[in-house]
């Protein structure tokens, strides 16, 4: 599994076509970010305006000794209304920069799942699961910093510092000149001290993916660390990884400690300087108390948004690393299938035709060369061949999950890329042996969100494929809850589940791919009988290792390594006397010394 360090990424694309892309998905919230632009105008005002009315209350009552506990009280409550309209008013943004960030991010997590959806399964045989869902989980959530403000925020504190320093002008320019003093200051070690933190951050996530990563395998991959007594060797790889987390959670602390002191010393110092100089002109008449102590509030408030501009532009740096891995998925065209095109079909007779067909999954290593073979409506044809002589792979083409290089495929007589591809794959229903269940009970499992599918459907599927015996024996039948990939259920019994939801889809074709390899011989006969009675008139394709299985099959076509060499009946086949009887032989004989 990879986890990269954002901060050492490159990017390839270029930096402002991505964030302008970026940015294009704030057009439907423009009312809403004008509507927070105003907001921010309005709470810049109110925070300015706070150490305004104190200067007011000190420079013409206070410093005077004069008592008015009328303006006082006006003062306080204005001040008061103040600070509530700032607040209300910081509230109303926070929540609509939310929702416009939250409400962006489930629109490109939909984006997203939609295309990876479309996808052909080349897409997935390039790209782990866990890139894949790294770029809709946690490379969406990286967006959310900009989209939830933090652009929004850095153009209120831009107007904040100008507002901060038009006023501090206007009350007094060579005061507004030191505390200008303080600003680069301030931005540099801001920007330093951001940087770190935001680096060590980066890291911190990467490591917490990967100490994740390691306890999901290893949590799965028990057993297996036991068989092989495995404990102490996988404490030691455990404990490199969480010493290097904890080496990096101590250095956050350091950094976090350290900047705020920082400037906390920057911010005094030019306070001091600033005492020092209106001193003097304060008591010689020349400056009045209320304008140094409106001085020493505002110099307090540069930090904030300078901190937060900083932070921008960070958060806009691992934003357009995410925005640039979830674009490559999202402008990955080459492997996407298209679901509405082609020619419609209802039901299909079942005539599958390979003629010269040559396959390769990586354009050069040929997995199937020059096969040809035909299958009439209603026939049950057994594909038989050692591991990886590319019998599964002729499943797969049939249902089109790659596209051939050379040849033709039909299907009722017409090329497979001319069909709807969603019409193709609805006649095709295929048991594997390596079952998948969702989670979600019985049934969700066997109907999989298909409403034609009905409760009675459901149980008569199951009782065709012998299933109903283990299902009625669970506590809650047919609503048992079935877990993560059906771990409470044995193999066989996943397996069974998986033929009765092929059997209640009722396919014009069945392909079982090694369906019965972990069901008992009793329940394996029963089922091949139910086969027998419900696929008249459907065609069936038997993938089986167990030769013994597919004796009655009507056609038995013998692939090695990628070449058809027989084909013909059981009988036919051993008659022939080539590759089919070896194989039989050898199982035969293998069964006898058993
Ligand atoms: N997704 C894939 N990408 C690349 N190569 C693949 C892929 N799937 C299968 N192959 C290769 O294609 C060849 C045929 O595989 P296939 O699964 O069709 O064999 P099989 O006859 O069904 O084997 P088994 O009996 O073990 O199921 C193998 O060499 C395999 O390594």
């Amino acid at each position: 599994m990879e986890y990269r360090i954002d901060s050492e990424y490159t990017l390839r694309r270029n930096k402002k076509a991505l964030a302008i892309r970026l940015l294009r998905y704030f057009k439907p919230y423009l009312p809403l970010l004008a509507l927070n632009i105003l907001f921010a105008f309005l709470i810049n005002g109110a925070t300015i305006i706070k150490p305004y009315i104190i200067k007011y209350v000190i420079d013409n009552y206070l410093a005077l000794k004069i008592y008015a506990p009328d303006v006082f009280m006006r003062m306080g409550l204005l001040y008061l209304a103040v600070v509530l309209a700032g607040c209300g008013l910081t509230y109303s943004q926070t929540y609509i920069l939310t929702y416009i960030g939250q409400k962006i991010m489930y629109d490109i997590r939909n984006q997203l799942f939609t295309h990876i959806q479309n996808m052909s399964m080349k897409f997935f045989d390039r790209n782990s699961s866990g890139r894949i869902l790294t770029r809709v989980t946690n490379d969406v959530e990286a967006l959310n910093e900009i989209f939830s403000g933090v652009l929004v925020n850095s153009i209120r504190d831009m107007i904040m510092i100008l507002g901060i320093i038009a006023t501090m002008f206007a009350m007094d320019a060579s005061l507004a000149l030191i505390s200008m003093c303080s600003i680069p200051l301030i931005a540099l070690v801001t920007v330093i001290y951001r940087r770190a933190a935001r680096k060590n951050f980066m890291r911190m996530k990467a490591l917490i993916g990967r100490i994740n990563g390691f306890l999901a395998e290893n949590i799965s991959g028990m057993k297996l660390v036991r068989i092989f007594h495995r404990e102490k060797e996988k404490l030691e790889e455990f404990q490199k990884l969480d010493k290097e987390y904890f080496d990096t959670s101590l250095r956050e602390v350091v950094l976090n400690s350290l900047g705020r002191p920082i400037i906390e010393v920057i911010n005094t110092l030019v306070i001091a300087v600033m005492i020092w100089y209106a001193s003097g002109r304060i008591t010689g008449g020349y400056l009045e108390i209320g304008v140094l102590y409106a001085f020493i509030t505002y110099i307090r408030q540069f930090f904030a948004p300078i901190n937060e501009i900083a932070e921008f532009y960070t958060s806009i740096q691992s934003a357009l690393i995410s925005a640039e891995r979830i674009f490559d998925v999202l402008d990955t065209r080459e492997f996407l299938e298209d679901m509405e095109r082609g020619r419609h079909v209802k039901r299909i007779r079942g005539e599958i035709e390979f003629k010269n067909v040559w396959f390769a999954y990586d354009d050069e290593n040929w997995v199937l060369k020059d096969v040809s073979f035909k299958i009439e409506p209603g026939e049950t044809v057994a594909f038989v061949g050692a591991t990886g002589s590319g019998k599964s792979t002729i499943i797969s083409l049939m249902a089109r999950f790659y596209d051939i290089q050379k040849g033709k495929i039909l299907i009722d007589g017409v090329d497979i890329r001319e069909y709807n591809l969603k019409d193709l794959r609805r006649q095709i229903a295929v048991v594997m042996q390596d079952v998948f269940l969702f989670s979600g009970d019985i049934k969700s499992n066997i109907r999989l969100r298909n409403s034609s599918i009905t409760d009675e459907d459901i149980v008569r599927a199951a009782r065709l494929v012998c299933a109903d015996g283990f299902i009625e024996s669970l506590p809650n039948k047919y609503d048992e809850e079935v877990k993560e990939r059906g771990c409470t259920f044995s193999a066989g019994q996943r397996q069974l589940i998986s033929f009765a939801r092929a059997v209640a889809f009722n396919p014009a074709v069945f392909v079982l791919d090694e369906a019965t390899a972990n069901i008992d011989t009793e329940t394996e006969m029963a089922i091949q009988q139910a086969m027998a009675n419900i696929s008249g008139g459907r065609t069936t394709i038997i993938i089986a290792h167990r030769l013994s299985t597919i004796r009655n099959a009507d056609k038995i076509i013998v692939i090695d390594k990628g070449r058809i060499k027989e084909i013909g009946t059981h009988d036919e086949l051993i008659k022939k006397g080539g590759l089919y009887r070896q194989l039989y032989e050898k199982q035969l004989s293998y069964q006898c010394i058993a």
